[in-house]
């Protein structure tokens, strides 16, 4: 019963998290600095795209849209101040998702000292998958994530969730010191080195290992 309603975590509407710079290699390409803690920021609900649902809409004033794929955990029950070695309890399945970025009105926000929320919350910025049961994931630490733009041979992103800096108990219990986390949450845990543009026309294909893959248009 519970796995039939989180698989439905992305139409509920609760809280999507997101992890930042949480791979050593992403956050060089960037020229961003390695985080001593996790680094976080929220997405409204309303950025889902549902697997199938349509395209990603290149947001207003975007000129360099950026993919970003990464491992999302759901949530599966509500918890505050949770210690790392119970974490894993909160854990009710798993995503993929990407976290798609106007990077231009990211870097933007970035001089100005302004927030993230247009670059990574507007409408369909988090194409997600279907819900992926807990148990088919048996360590979440090791899954190779990849991504394809069009149908080119060479992989844009090519990594592996041990390469986390913050490994997902650490993140749980850092985001649940500041705010309960709720079922049906999505945590996305960061994105591997390779992140790149999109434009009008392209289509991503990402990928979880072979336990997932989705299949996005840009509009
Ligand atoms: C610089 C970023 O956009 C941070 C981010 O989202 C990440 O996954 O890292
Ligand atoms: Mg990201």
């Amino acid at each position: 019963m519970q796995t039939e309603r989180l698989a439905q975590f992305s139409k509920f509407g609760k809280k999507i998290i997101c992890i930042a710079r949480n791979y050593l290699d992403h956050a060089k390409e960037l020229g961003n600095a390695v985080p001593s803690e996790p680094v976080f920021f929220l997405k409204p609900t309303t950025a889902y795209l549902q697997p199938g649902a349509g395209a990603i809409k290149i947001p207003p004033g975007c000129s360099n849209l950026h993919f970003e794929v990464e491992l999302g955990v759901v949530i599966g029950k509500p918890g505050s101040n949770i210690p790392e070695s119970t974490a894993l309890d909160f854990v009710g399945g798993y995503t993929l998702a990407i976290d798609m970025t106007a990077r231009d009105l990211q870097e933007k926000a970035k001089k100005k000292g302004h927030p993230w929320s247009i670059a990574k919350g507007f409408d369909t910025s988090c194409p997600v998958g279907h819900f992926i049961a807990k148990d088919v994931i048996k360590d979440p630490s090791n899954v190779h994530l990849w991504l394809r733009v069009n149908e080119e041979s060479q992989l844009r992103q090519d990594g592996n969730t041990s390469d986390m800096i913050f490994k997902i108990p650490t993140i749980i219990s850092y985001i649940s010191s500041f705010m309960t986390l709720e079922e049906g949450d999505l945590i996305l845990t960061g994105t591997p080195s390779g992140v790149g543009p999109v434009k009008s026309g392209d289509v991503i294909t990402a990928g979880l290992a072979e336990l997932a893959e989705i299949k996005v248009p840009v509009e």
